[in-house]
């Protein structure tokens, strides 16, 4: 059974296919109601209220992925999770017209006073000339990060006759032509936005970007808003700005602390406020609520995700073509582990051929989980095996070469160790399945599986039998078994291959044959 987690208020009928599923238990409470279960849940679905601190990784042992309906992700650890081998996924675009609209209504309201004014009007109150506003036609909106929501409110304020002034390090010039907006340095946008507004995510870069400092260069009498993070505007320097009327008004749906508990900004007359609303329509609910569901879905029966925040985004039809790959070289990375019992400090991985036109770096991180899974005490899979091995020191390089192996496709991986080096080779065969084929400077040919036996040797008569006979006088079945030389009487090696894992005992006793330079046994 697989049990997941929904933490914060979600659409039913976005999460119906995990609802419905047979095999999964929905929880649908918070993480403060289910502290003595948080262990069994493999997955958690999250809005922007469930905080999945390191702290909360630690205590939910058995989970696999975090799914975030919805944008932001400032309230997941992501270099915990990636840490812990846990996926974070989100729904990024499910919610990016609700958000637009909303930051355009809140713009509108803003500057034709409508909360104050309705307020009044049920206060019973008509007071007209105390609600003069000022017209959008002909202003200056200044839109700080022009990502997905500040592309759609840039099209919005352009139908409504506003000039459109965009600070966003990473646009494109083609794209702002396209939207028919003005690329600007940040200080140009200042001076030159009536109205300012930040879509960014906040990151160290962006926290507090309108601040007491930066604010003091916008045109006096400047609005500005803030539907993205709290933080992005820093609240101390807004208020600074409101009391000295440098600030004409403020529209927020955003908070520094949410909710915002005695926030002197609250005491505005010219600050407007929402609570955290910008996705909350039925449509945008819907959307994310579904996105995530089907990525988790797919995440947990082993299908690609789409919209990983620490994992390579695969299609479905990529995923297919590398998943032979995948599980080749997660085998490779573990026979090596194996063969190598020493500390290594390389891993070189080489693609030739087909393999090569697929998304290697995904191939690349599944042999190191492969092979640090084999030796460390901790769950490693593609999403923290660069990290992992980075913190234990091993430097890890891909590279494609051309094809020499003679092979469709050939995967070949070199780890560098204490004195050692050791190579593996490997092919998918189409329709036939993943094959060894080289073992050093070897040519081999196995299928890795189950329980097998390395054996380096010399080419010698009698060695065959000798081990023949060794492992039959334990009444050990061979199931497979290759040999594989270089030159007649020189150096040789065998890989056998058993029904079951192998007493310790036997290889020793192996090992203790004049003939015999090695023996290893890998479990796969
Ligand atoms: N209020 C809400 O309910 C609500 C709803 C959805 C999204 N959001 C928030 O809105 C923000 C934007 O969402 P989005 O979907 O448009 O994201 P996005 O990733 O599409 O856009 C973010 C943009 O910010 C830009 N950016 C990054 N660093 C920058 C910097 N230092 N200076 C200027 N620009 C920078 C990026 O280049 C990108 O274009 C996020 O913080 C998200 O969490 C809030
Ligand atoms: O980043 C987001 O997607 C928004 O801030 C929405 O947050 P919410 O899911 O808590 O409404």
């Amino acid at each position: 059974m697989i049990h997941v987690l929904v933490s914060d208020s979600m659409s039913s009928e976005g999460l119906q296919p995990i609802l419905n599923a047979p095999q999964i238990n929905v929880v649908q409470k918070k993480v403060e109601e289910v502290e003595e279960e948080l262990h069994l849940f493999d997955a958690i679905l999250v809005r922007s209220a469930t905080k999945v601190t390191e702290e909360l990784l630690k205590k939910m042992t058995n989970l696999k992925i975090v799914g975030r309906a919805g944008v932001g992700v400032d309230n997941i650890d992501i270099d915990a999770a990636t840490k812990y081998g846990v996926v974070v996924i989100n729904a990024p675009n499910g919610n990016t017209i609700s958000t637009a609209e909303h930051t355009f209504a809140m713009m509108a309201s803003l500057l034709r006073h409508i909360p104050q004014a309705s307020v009044s009007v049920k206060s019973n109150e008509w007071n007209r000339n105390a609600f003069v506003g000022t017209e959008l036609y002909g202003k200056s909106l200044g839109i700080i990060g022009f990502g997905r929501i500040g592309g759609e409110l840039a099209k919005r304020a352009r139908v409504f006759g506003m000039d459109v002034l965009v600070y966003d390090p990473f646009l494109t010039k083609d794209r702002a032509e396209k939207i028919g907006v003005k690329i600007c340095a940040f200080d140009e946008l200042l001076a030159g936005a009536d109205i300012i507004t930040v879509h960014t995510p906040l990151i160290k870069e962006t926290k507090g970007i309108l601040n007491k400092e930066s604010i003091a260069k916008a045109k006096k009498g400047v609005y500005l808003l803030n539907c993205a993070r709290g933080g992005i505007i820093d609240e101390e320097g807004l208020i600074y700005h409101l009391k000295n009327k440098h600030v004409a008004g403020a529209a927020l749906d955003v908070f520094e602390v949410e909710p915002p508990v005695n926030n002197k900004l609250l005491e505005f007359e010219n600050v407007i406020v929402t609570p955290h609303l910008g996705a909350s329509t039925k449509e945008a609910q819907l959307n994310v609520a579904a996105q995530v569901t089907q990525e988790v879905l797919n995440y947990l029966d082993g299908k690609p995700v789409t919209s990983s925040i620490n994992l390579p985004t695969l299609t479905k039809e990529l995923f297919d073509k590398i998943q032979p790959f995948y599980q080749l070289a997660k085998k490779m990375g573990n026979i090596v582990s194996q063969c190598m019992r020493v500390p290594v400090q390389e891993i070189a991985i080489q693609y030739e051929g087909t393999v090569a036109e697929l998304e290697t770096s995904f191939i690349t991180k599944a042999l190191l989980s492969g092979f640090l899974g084999a030796r460390v005490d901790i769950t490693v899979n593609e999403v923290n095996a660069g990290m992992i091995a980075k913190e234990r020191g091993i430097t890890f390089s891909e590279k494609i070469t051309e094809n020499k192996s003679g092979y469709e496709n050939c995967l070949e991986v070199k780890v560098f160790g204490d004195d050692q080096t050791f190579v593996l080779k490997g092919t998918h065969v189409p329709n036939y399945g993943e094959r060894i084929v080289g073992i050093n400077d070897f040519n081999i040919d196995f299928y890795p599986t189950g329980h097998l036996m390395y054996i380096q040797h010399q080419d010698k008569p009698g060695v065959i039998g000798r081990v023949g006979k060794v492992l039959g006088d334990h009444e050990i079945n061979i199931a497979t078994m290759q040999v594989g030389r270089k030159v007649k009487g020189g150096e040789a090696i065998m890989m056998l291959a058993f029904d079951r894992v192998l007493d310790p005992s036997l290889t020793k006793q192996l090992a203790s044959y004049e003939e015999i330079v090695s023996v290893k046994t890998i479990d796969l």
